[in-house]
């Protein structure tokens, strides 16, 4: 008996082990399919292609290597660049040092993510002309910036995408464009007043950081024209975008986010508070417009944001309207706008004077050119920007050297051709447009200089690939407020430049700074003069 016993004992144990072990084997050998194999079966994919990059390491990929070479720039002297507008071999410079050692295309891996860079201008146009649903915006990017700007036009996919661009699209052509001209000229006179007010008090000078000023003018203009509301009304969203765009840079989001997005850290509490914050601020301006709406019946508004509470409701037949809450589609979509229609035009705004301080016959050229258009109170209206051929070239020249978006970024979500290489689902891919727009093979030997006169024939005579130059992006996913972002730029810039003269301050740092857009690290600071 006791031997029978025994044996079953015996046996019992030698069972769970067995079982104990399988289960750790195939848990380890999951984990090393999804940590190793699964990447290394992209790489193979992309390898017998002839593409290379810098071997990557078990478990973190590249990012060791990425992080020493970052870590090796921030302890070398600035002038370690090329030339002071070289900002992406300071901001990023491994990828600047895989460029130089596997050329225009090669991949690397930050883990269980393959990426592969794309710099070559004609694969660059296909990626961006691809209208396949099976490039999309890289999904992990989605949630790592979850908070700032959900599932909203900027980084959502395929039908909701697809509907979002059909809602808001319309509401920036040209022709809308022009009559929200008015508004973008008034803006900026209040701008303009504050700096004369300074300059008076200051005795004839003073010294204005801008960024913040030309960031409220931006954000005036866009909630006026397309939320019907104002800057001072919706100060605190971007106020609280702007914390929250900050506060998610400084935890990295591009080729690696936190590792413990939902652990309650102190930073993730922040992260959620102003989440929720922004969103009931949204949810109020909504219920407002609402109530407003009832009262005024067909005469209501017909603005951007009519249009997004239209498509929340309504869907068009094409997209499920179902599959996403009412309030969580507008309140993304509002914060896309709000972010996108403001922080960038403020940025390269900034930049731009930043640039014509720094070279002042540019400064002088595009006065002249203002005043001749404007002078004896000729209105600033859609003719007159058509005529500003300098200015028009001097933003251009800005958008090349200091793209407010330095990435396009794309994941594939099918296998998918691009020219010659078939890129497998799961890999993402990757432009670094300063990079790009530098390229001396395209835009000459001159190409770190700022040269606006280059663009005096169009984009097509500047560069010897039109395809290179992509401050906005192409193809299905380019930028729906370019033709807005323009025109904006190219009042305010006219309405500061005829009313005053500047240089740079000796208070400003030159640091351009990656916050999910290029911006001024200190801000730009111009020692102002009224003229
Ligand atoms: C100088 C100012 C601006 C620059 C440099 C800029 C640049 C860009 C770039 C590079 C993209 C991504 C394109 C791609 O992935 O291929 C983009 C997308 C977008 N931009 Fe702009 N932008 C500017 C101003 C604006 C303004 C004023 C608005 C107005 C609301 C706006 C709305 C958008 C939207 C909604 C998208 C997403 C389009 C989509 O995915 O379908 N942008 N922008």
């Amino acid at each position: 008996m006791e031997v029978v016993f025994l044996t079953v004992n015996h046996l019992f144990w030698s069972m769970t082990t067995v079982v104990v072990v399988v289960v750790v084997v195939s848990l380890v050998m999951y984990v090393y399919s999804i940590l190793w194999l699964k990447p290394e079966k992209l790489r193979e994919k992309l390898r017998i292609q002839g593409i290379t990059g810098p071997p990557p390491c078990f478990l973190r990929g590249n990012v060791p290597e990425m992080k020493r070479i970052q870590a090796g720039v921030a302890a070398a002297s600035p002038s370690a660049a090329n030339s002071p507008h070289d900002y992406a071999s300071i901001l990023f410079p491994y990828l600047e040092q895989w460029r130089k050692q596997y050329g225009q295309i090669y991949m690397y891996s930050t883990g269980t993510r393959q990426h592969l860079l794309v710099n070559h201008p004609d694969l660059v146009k296909e990626m961006s002309l691809s209208v396949s649903w099976d490039l999309g915006k890289p999904l992990y990017m989605g949630k790592t910036l979850g908070p700032m700007l959900g599932n909203g036009i900027l980084r959502s996919n395929g039908n909701i995408w697809a509907h979002q661009r059909r809602i808001i699209a319309p509401e920036f052509f040209m022709d809308k464009v022009k009559g929200m001209m008015d508004v973008m000229v008034d803006s900026a006179l209040s701008m303009l007043k504050k700096w004369e007010d300074r300059v008076e008090m200051e005795g004839g000078m003073a010294d204005v950081k801008v960024d913040q000023d030309l960031r409220n003018f931006s954000a005036d203009v866009i909630s006026r024209t397309c939320f019907g509301s104002s800057y001072l009304k919706g100060k605190e969203i971007f106020s609280k975008l702007r914390a929250l765009q900050v506060t998610l840079s400084k935890q990295g989001f591009l080729f690696w986010g936190p590792a413990y997005r939902n652990l309650p850290t102190k930073r993730n509490r922040e992260i959620r508070r102003l989440e929720r914050q922004i969103e009931s601020l949204i949810l109020k301006v909504i219920k407002e417009r609402k109530e407003e709406a009832s009262l005024l019946g067909s005469s209501a508004k017909k603005d951007l944001l009519e249009m997004i509470l239209e498509g929340a409701i309504n869907g068009d037949g094409h997209h499920d309207t179902t599959s996403i809450p009412c309030n969580r589609f507008i309140v993304d979509n509002c914060k896309n706008i709000y972010f996108a229609g403001h922080e960038s035009t403020a940025v390269a705004a900034a930049w731009c004077l930043m640039l014509l301080a720094l070279y002042p016959q540019w400064q002088d050229r595009v006065r002249a050119e203002v005043v001749q258009i404007c002078g004896d109170h000729r209105p600033l209206d859609a003719d007159a920007l058509q005529k500003m051929k300098t200015m028009k070239m001097v933003i251009q020249e800005t958008l090349r050297l200091y793209s407010p978006a330095p990435f396009l970024a794309r994941e594939v979500f099918q296998d998918t051709k691009i020219g010659h290489i078939v890129v497998p689902k799961g890999v993402h891919l990757w432009t670094l447009i300063p990079t790009l727009h530098r390229d001396p093979d395209i835009w000459g030997e001159d190409a770190h200089e700022f040269k606006p006169d280059r663009f005096s024939n169009g984009i097509s005579e500047a560069c010897k690939l039109p395809q290179a130059y992509v401050p906005f992006g192409v193809g299905a996913r380019m930028c729906l407020g370019r033709n807005f972002a323009m025109v904006e730029l190219m009042v305010v810039l006219s309405l500061i430049i005829s009313n005053f003269s500047f240089s740079l301050s000796p208070t400003y740092r030159h640091s351009p700074s990656y916050r999910m857009i290029l911006e001024p690290e200190y801000g730009v600071h111009l020692l102002i003069r009224k003229i």
